[in-house]
């Protein structure tokens, strides 16, 4: 797997929900590497998944830059962003955001598909990363039948298979085991390991020591 590699800046960020709402980040600046997985480790109520919506471009900041490579996210239209956000980003967050009205294979080849494998080219890809994900579900299920552990997988295994230059995970070993979560931070770490970047907000000590480094908020 290559990833183009892209450096993700941010410079004198500060955000708040509404104008006379506590301010969460105050003048916030941080360079996330290619190449490297960055653990986000902080109290509950600090604004670690806020951090991650300002960084995937779902919020803008109150003021600040946010730079994706040589891109300035802040100077970019909203058209711009989502367009940047769909090429670039892999998002693994808290609500798995499946479509429940799909069976889990649907859910995860439409990305192969659209860059133009074949169905069972497609097909033997998913099998294959949820086996190694050990997701142990009939691809045919719909969502809501399958545990919410593995819900987080399909959609890692979804944001993994659109090789994302950045991969961006809200708490994904929350749901699991220690060894499912050994599972899954492997396979962060591998997406890491051949140039993409990964950014993981975590309340696990053992997650956040298989990082590269933390950021504590
Ligand atoms: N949509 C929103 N509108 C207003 N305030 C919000 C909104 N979402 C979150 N907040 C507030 O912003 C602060 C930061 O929330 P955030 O979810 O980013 O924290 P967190 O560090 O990820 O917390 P946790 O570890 O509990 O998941 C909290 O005080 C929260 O109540």
């Amino acid at each position: 797997m290559t990833h183009s590699a892209l450096t993700l800046e941010v410079r004198n960020l500060t955000f708040s929900y509404q104008r006379d709402s506590p301010v969460i980040l105050d003048r916030w600046s941080e360079r996330f590497e290619p190449g490297t997985m960055t653990a986000i480790t902080g109290r509950s109520g600090r604004g670690k998944s806020t951090l991650l919506y300002l960084l995937g471009l779902m919020l803008r900041p109150t003021s600040g830059e946010l730079w994706v490579g040589s891109s300035n996210a802040e100077a970019m239209s909203d058209a711009e962003r989502s367009r940047m956000r769909a090429q670039l980003f892999g998002f693994i967050f808290q609500d798995a955001a499946l479509d429940p009205t799909r069976t889990v294979l649907d859910n995860i080849t439409e990305v192969l598909l659209y860059r133009g494998s074949s169905r069972p080219q497609a097909r033997r890809r998913v099998v294959e990363l949820l086996t190694q994900l050990e997701v142990d579900v009939p691809i045919d299920r719909r969502p809501g039948q399958v545990s919410g552990g593995q819900a987080q997988r399909i959609a890692l295994c979804r944001a993994l298979l659109s090789e994302p230059a950045i991969l961006l995970a809200d708490e994904p070993t929350g749901n699991l085991d220690s060894e499912t979560s050994r599972i899954v931070i492997d396979a962060v770490r591998a997406h890491a390991d051949s140039g993409g970047l990964a950014i993981v907000v975590t309340h696990s000590a053992e997650v956040a020591a298989q990082c590269d480094r933390e950021v504590r908020l």
